[in-house]
């Protein structure tokens, strides 16, 4: 990519001010400029086999849609460089991406943002960044602890997990390495790499990434289906606990009428991805 998003973690400063003021804060625009190499890459850090030749080979390249949400980094990473939460000790909540268009293998996509709503859980706040494009709609909302109380509306709470048996499960193997390498594509936030920023932030060791998680259960969620994982449609997920590099996910499914696939992804006990969905074309 030509243009580097800002890492988060690195350069943020403490938080300030009162939470509400945040509330439909715009942004900016950027344009980022991306090549093959990068979105093969992209592929492989989501778990991409090298038989999977549409996702790894120039020749038949087709651009993952969750691979737009690296391009889109740059958008919650400058929030929390402008002060509104704790780099060191927020997390990535729950994520949304709708395809508007299909990526091109390589080129150039011009993004705005905003902060669309700020929600007070009281002893924190949920920021959600609203990313638009020509190819894709996606939106952030980042917990913050210790930034709530400041009186705004509670917001949404996650939809309940289907009262109905699964129809389907998958399992999906992390990688030890995987957030050391999807780390490269643009999010560099400690704690997926550096066990003492893990701790700061009150975890064991370090984390994978959410998005690298979620995108890594669409490959077999697509498959599965019998649908290209190219042909992503909409995304959703909330990270309801941390998954650590190589832990063995276990995907629940069920079938929505609307041709929409609802899932929940669990790693040993914990349920760790909830009030997920995957739509293909
Ligand atoms: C910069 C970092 C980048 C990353 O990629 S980090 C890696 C990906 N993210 C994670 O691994 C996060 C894993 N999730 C967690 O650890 C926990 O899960 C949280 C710390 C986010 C929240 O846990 P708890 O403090 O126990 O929250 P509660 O008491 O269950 O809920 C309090 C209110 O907050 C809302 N909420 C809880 N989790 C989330 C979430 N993940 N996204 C958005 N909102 C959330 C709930 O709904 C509820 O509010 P209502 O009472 O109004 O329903």
């Amino acid at each position: 990519m030509t243009e580097r998003s800002e890492p988060g973690g690195v350069g943020g400063r403490p938080s300030t001010g009162n939470t509400s003021e945040w509330q439909g804060k715009d942004l900016g625009s950027r344009t980022v400029t991306y090549d093959e190499t990068r979105a093969i890459l992209y592929a492989l850090a989501v778990g991409a086999d090298a038989s999977d030749l549409d996702l790894v080979f120039e020749e038949r390249l087709r651009v993952l849609p969750t691979f737009a949400l690296t391009l889109a980094q740059w958008a919650p990473d400058a929030l929390g460089s402008a002060g509104a939460f704790d780099v060191g000790t927020a997390v990535h909540g729950t994520q949304r991406l709708r395809v508007l268009q299909p990526l091109p293998r390589s080129g150039t996509v011009e993004m705005t943002a905003r902060v669309a709503e700020v929600w007070d859980k009281g002893s924190a706040a949920v920021f959600d960044v609203a990313v638009e494009s020509a190819y894709f709609s996606a939106t952030w909302s980042i917990f913050a602890p210790g930034r709530g109380g400041f009186g705004g509306e509670r917001g949404p709470s996650a939809r309940r997990r289907p009262e109905a048996d699964p129809s389907g499960e998958l399992s999906v193997r992390t990688a030890s390495n995987q957030a050391a390498l999807y780390r490269l594509l643009g999010d560099r936030h400690h704690l997926h790499i550096d066990p003492e920023a893990a701790k700061t932030a009150g975890m064991p060791r370090p984390i994978m990434h959410g998005l690298c998680t979620l995108a890594a259960i669409t490959l077999p969620l697509a498959s599965s289906l019998g649908a290209h994982p190219a042909d992503l449609r909409e995304l959703e997920g909330r990270f309801a606990a941390p998954v650590f590099p190589g832990d063995e996910l276990r995907v629940e499914t069920w079938k929505d009428d609307g041709g929409t696939t609802l899932f929940e992804a669990a790693a040993a006990d914990r349920t760790v991805i909830s009030a997920a969905l995957a739509r293909f074309a």
